[in-house]
């Protein structure tokens, strides 16, 4: 029975929960229960602080986890990254007063918050930068400069918002660009199960970055029309009643619908319909 670490709290636990959800396993209804046996599945979830995920996956009492690529860095732990989850998208930045540093060599000699210390000491060691000290916050670490406790913060920064409102600004190149990922011990055989639970995930990735676009086009233009759309393998070409026209289908990134049923209808094809893909094995 693979053994698999979700988020208990905070930002990643959420979207952990309902991916899994979309991905055919059974979540909680309670948010006390600690424990989760899903046998129709396989599996079993262990519902712990993100921070400590990577800890339980690295000493090898749970198989994977869920957890974000900055927790997991500043871990130590033995885990690795598995699958990148496109969730709980962050940047991790400097940050200090508004108008004060523009380069990273000025934070030598100066005292660093933040809740990432092994972050951000490896950052800094491997670029050359000395601080007076790094001091270890829980969170809230946007007080820090103002309560004389740090003169420069490193955090996470999603719309920059917290930061404005403590009157910071970011400075110098991202630390680290950050997001949800499945992490799982390197240095052991890869567990039972694994392999389903990594083409579920995926499958439910592919849902939803990826559209069904179905469109009829002259059969002149299908060579033209499956340029724009080619899909993943090859595009599905179908005939239609009318000898001269041809039915397509294909799949598109979401994120291109609009550009590319304009490129379609420019080009002459009609009936342009978009579906969502409710699941999928790739
Ligand atoms: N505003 C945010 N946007 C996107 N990701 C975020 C945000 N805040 C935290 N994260 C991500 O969440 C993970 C940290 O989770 P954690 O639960 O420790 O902190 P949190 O979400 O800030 O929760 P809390 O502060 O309430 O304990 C990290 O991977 C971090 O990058
Ligand atoms: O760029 P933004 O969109 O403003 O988001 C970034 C903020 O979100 C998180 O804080 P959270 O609310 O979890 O509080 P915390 O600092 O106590 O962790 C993170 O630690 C940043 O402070
Ligand atoms: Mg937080």
């Amino acid at each position: 029975m693979l053994r698999i670490a979700v988020p208990n709290k905070g930002s990643l636990s959420e979207p952990a929960v309902e991916m899994l959800r979309e991905a055919g396993y059974r979540q909680r209804r309670d948010s006390r229960e600690l424990v989760l046996p899903d046998p129709d599945n396989d599996v079993e979830f262990f519902f712990l602080r993100p921070r400590d995920i990577a800890v339980y996956v690295g000493a090898g009492t749970v198989d994977v986890g869920i957890t974000g690529r900055d927790l997991l860095l500043d871990s130590e732990s033995a885990a690795v990254e598995h699958l990148p989850l496109g969730f709980a998208r962050s940047t991790f930045r400097f940050a200090t007063t508004a108008g004060t540093m523009t380069d990273v060599a000025q934070i030598a000699g100066q005292r660093v918050a933040t809740s990432y210390p092994v972050l951000v000491r490896t950052v800094l060691g491997d670029r050359g930068v000395e601080p007076a000290g790094v001091v270890r916050l829980d969170g809230a670490v946007e007080s820090a400069i103002r309560l004389g406790v740090a003169d420069v913060i490193a955090d996470v920064v999603e719309t920059g918002s917290t930061l404005r409102a403590a009157g910071l600004e970011i400075f110098g190149e991202p630390l680290l660009r950050s997001e949800a990922v499945l992490v799982r011990r390197s240095d052991v055989a890869v567990p039972a199960g694994l392999d389903v639970l990594t083409r579920r995930l995926q499958g439910v990735l592919t849902a939803r970055e990826y559209v069904l676009m179905d469109y009829d086009v002259p059969l002149t233009l299908v060579d033209a029309a499956v340029a724009v759309t080619p899909g993943l393998e090859s595009p599905t070409v179908s005939p239609l009643h009318n000898r001269d026209w041809a039915a397509v289908r294909a799949m598109v990134r979401r994120d291109q619908t609009n550009r590319v049923m304009d490129q379609l209808y420019d080009l002459g094809a009609r009936a342009i319909l978009v579906t969502s893909i409710h699941a999928c094995r790739i």
